[in-house]
């Protein structure tokens, strides 16, 4: 009995010390992250991401938060402590751009849709000369190549030369026109094309709207009625990724105005540094599916996180 609680005691003992030892050994192997490795590490980190467009409150809350998860990190003694920083930046900008980001199959759920007898309706929302347009262009090409054949409804009934121009395109891709006289109610040109889309069993409808300046109170109520009449599947907001700062102002405003489903960047060959894709996620939470990379029909991609993020810190 004597001896049975001793052999307790011992092991008991054995067994802290143990834990002693493992910890001083950890200590000897690893090293923590100071405040001042940080500190220089984030000075240079904000500059770089401010240059690659990164909006400046973006940036700035970016690196707050990092600051949080770096000081005080463990690491291997003898690591290079930048690059382990740089990794960890990496993962956190990775992070952010997953927000509610998915593969998106638009061409299954048009199928989908249409064997419901209902079209997919896609309603694209931007500031002027962003690329909505030429976007439209690519996506009612994607549909063709698929076998769908896309109605492209006008609703930009606005901008002289909107209405001429989408039609080129749509004879271009093989997509079915429906477009309205100036000055005539945009909602009603979407209405026409959805009707169309649905009594002649095509599976798509593309809708393009005035391009806006998103301070334009006129503008932006004529775009909710659009929405209202309309009941898209999706919403999409077109950016440009060059635009920098105003980018924030623009995705929060249409996000706020509509609701956003998910993005666009456009001109993200024109050498876009991709900090706009960073500021517009975080500010409205919304993902970027999509990429334009030139000014082909087929220059449309999948936005992929990594590569994104790869782009930004290289
Ligand atoms: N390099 C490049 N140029 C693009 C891309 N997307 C659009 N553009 C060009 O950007 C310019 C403006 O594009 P539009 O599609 O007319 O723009 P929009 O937003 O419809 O313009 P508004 O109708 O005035 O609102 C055109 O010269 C396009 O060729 C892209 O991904 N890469």
């Amino acid at each position: 009995m004597v001896l049975k609680r001793l052999r307790k005691v011992l092991q008991g003992f054995v067994e802290k010390v143990e834990r002693v030892v493992q910890k001083a050994a950890e200590k000897a192997t690893t090293k923590t992250i100071s405040e001042k490795d940080v500190d220089e590490f984030l000075q240079d980190l904000l500059m770089e991401l401010i240059e690659s467009d990164v909006a400046f409150e973006t940036a700035e809350k970016l690196v707050e938060e990092l600051r949080k998860r770096l000081v005080g990190l463990q690491v291997p003694r003898g690591a290079d402590t930048r690059k382990i920083l740089e990794g960890k930046v990496h993962e956190a900008l990775v992070e952010l751009l997953k927000t509610g980001w998915r593969h998106i199959d638009l061409v299954s759920e048009a199928k989908e849709k249409c064997r419901r007898g209902e079209p997919l309706v896609i309603v694209f929302l931007g500031v002027n000369g962003v690329g909505k347009t030429t976007t439209i262009a690519k996506f009612a090409y994607m549909f063709k190549k698929a076998g769908l054949t896309p109605v492209i409804a006008a609703a930009d009934t606005f901008r002289a030369g909107a209405q001429e121009q989408l039609r080129l395109h749509a004879e271009r891709v093989g997509a079915v026109f429906v477009g309205g006289r100036y000055g005539a109610d945009p909602a009603s040109v979407a209405y026409d094309a959805i009707q169309m889309a649905k009594s002649r069993g095509y599976c798509v409808v593309l809708v393009d709207t005035a391009g806006r300046m998103h301070t334009d109170i006129d503008l932006m109520e004529e775009l909710r009625k659009i929405v209202r009449v309309a009941k898209p599947d999706y919403k999409v907001l077109v950016v440009d990724a060059l635009t920098g700062n105003d980018a924030v102002e623009q995705a929060k405003f249409f996000d706020e105005a509509v609701g956003v489903d998910f993005v666009v960047l456009t001109k993200f060959d024109a050498d876009a540094k991709g900090g706009t894709a960073i500021s517009v996620v975080d500010a409205i939470k919304k993902p970027i599916l999509f990429l334009g990379v030139g000014q082909r029909y087929e220059d449309l991609e999948p936005m992929e996180p990594e590569k994104l993020v790869a782009k930004l810190l290289s």
